[in-house]
């Protein structure tokens, strides 16, 4: 077990069989602060897929962090259940209580499979819950920034391939039009651009068609994977991870790909093939951090214009990160990559304003 968590500080398992709660946190690092990260609920099929998965996330979150400048480490929990069956309030009222009992070394919220409501119980047994709804205080739905941390990574590579932030006049493929994709494709119709897009979900393409119609921009409907071959000048993808592979980086024409859908990279090999066919990769733990600096801002109190700001940061990571990959002559993830150590290197065992004595932002809550 320590081979396979020698990465990380720490590994909780929590077990409850009152509620038949069985979960892992995991805090990869805490060097930049507490660890933060959502709390993902699968059916998973056996527990060291559960480890697995908590293990590969809370490490990403020490990257996300770090590339976001929050004052934040890395961490994930997942609870082992189906959501669809499993969800009680009781659950996550214990589950809430397992993070309460790390005293402030792990903060969670939503993920994939949980949602705002059931972090409300968590909330009752601890303070260390984050994307709290804005009708209890809290800074709200966090794909707004994250869709403005797209924008921002759009602009910041027009800049880097042509020198103008300008967004209309080009044309742009968008994967996925949930609560990220269809803002995005909607500041882009507001600029004049011609967009691609596609979804599994009608209603989302008719939502997008109808907007359309009162915007300058123009929208067209693209069937399913087809949406890879569009000759557009930007990829926007906002759905699934690991869609860029082999097969689909035969099929792209685009000259950048932007866009939030966390993990998008099949395997890291992936990001090199992408710059030797010479399609600019924004990558996607940099872009789509818009959410995180929400969340993180959130235990300061709410303020929408701050986070703005924060979020305006990524603009120029970006920038800053291309141009050591073109210097370098490696891959942007790579490039990422360093990027986020040299910040953990450089405040490496330094960050105390976090610990549990000294934690003036979070007496906003306390
Ligand atoms: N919401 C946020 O603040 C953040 C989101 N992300 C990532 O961005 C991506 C999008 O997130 P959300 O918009 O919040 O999710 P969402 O669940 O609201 O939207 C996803 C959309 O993709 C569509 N979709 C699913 N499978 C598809 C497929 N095969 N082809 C085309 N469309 C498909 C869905 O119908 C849905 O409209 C996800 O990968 C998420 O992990 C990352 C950071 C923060
Ligand atoms: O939404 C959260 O609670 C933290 C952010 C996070 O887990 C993520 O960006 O993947």
């Amino acid at each position: 077990m320590f081979e396979k968590i020698s990465q990380h500080e720490q590994v909780v398992f929590c077990n409850d069989p009152s509620t038949g709660l069985k979960a892992i946190i995991a805090i990869h690092n805490t060097t930049l602060g507490p660890a933060l990260g959502g709390c993902r609920m699968r059916p998973y099929g056996s527990v060291d897929e559960a480890l697995e998965d908590v293990l590969r996330l809370s490490k990403g979150m020490t990257y996300k962090c770090a590339g976001a400048d929050v004052d934040f480490g890395g961490g994930k929990s997942v609870i082992i259940g189906d959501p669809m069956t499993d969800r009680t309030p009781e659950l996550f009222r214990a589950f809430g209580q397992f993070v309460d009992s790390l005293n402030g070394r792990f903060y969670t919220g939503t993920d994939m499979g949980t949602t705002p409501d059931d972090f409300m119980h968590a909330l009752k047994e601890t303070n260390c819950i984050v994307g709290v709804p804005e009708e209890y205080g809290g800074s709200g739905d966090s794909s707004v920034p994250t869709a403005q941390g797209v924008i921002y990574g759009l602009q910041a590579t027009i800049q880097t391939l042509e020198g103008t932030d300008e967004l209309s006049g080009k044309s742009y493929s968008i994967q996925g039009l949930g609560k990220v994709g269809f803002k995005v494709a909607e500041q882009l119709l507001a600029a004049g651009a011609q967009i691609y897009v596609t979804d599994i979900n009608e209603k989302a393409l008719k939502m997008i068609q109808e907007r359309a119609e009162l915007l300058p921009g123009n929208v067209e409907v693209v069937e399913g994977s087809d949406i890879y071959g569009v000759d557009a000048d930007i990829f926007i993808p906002c759905a699934l991870g690991g869609i860029i592979h082999d097969e689909t980086i035969e099929q792209l024409k685009v000259k950048a790909i932007v866009g939030s859908a966390n993990n998008q990279l099949l395997e890291d090999k992936h990001g090199l093939y992408l710059q030797q066919k010479g399609i600019l990769y924004g990558p996607d733990y940099i872009v789509n951090a818009g959410g995180l600096i929400q969340v993180a801002d959130e235990l300061y109190g709410p303020n929408k214009a701050r986070v703005l700001t924060k979020t305006r940061a990524i603009y120029d990571s970006l920038i800053q990160i291309y141009s050591e990959s073109t210097k370098n002559q490696i891959s942007t993830m790579e490039a990422a990559n360093l990027f986020c150590e040299e910040k953990l290197l450089a405040r490496s065992k330094r960050n105390s304003f976090f610990a549990h004595n000294r934690r003036p932002k979070w007496q906003v809550r306390n």
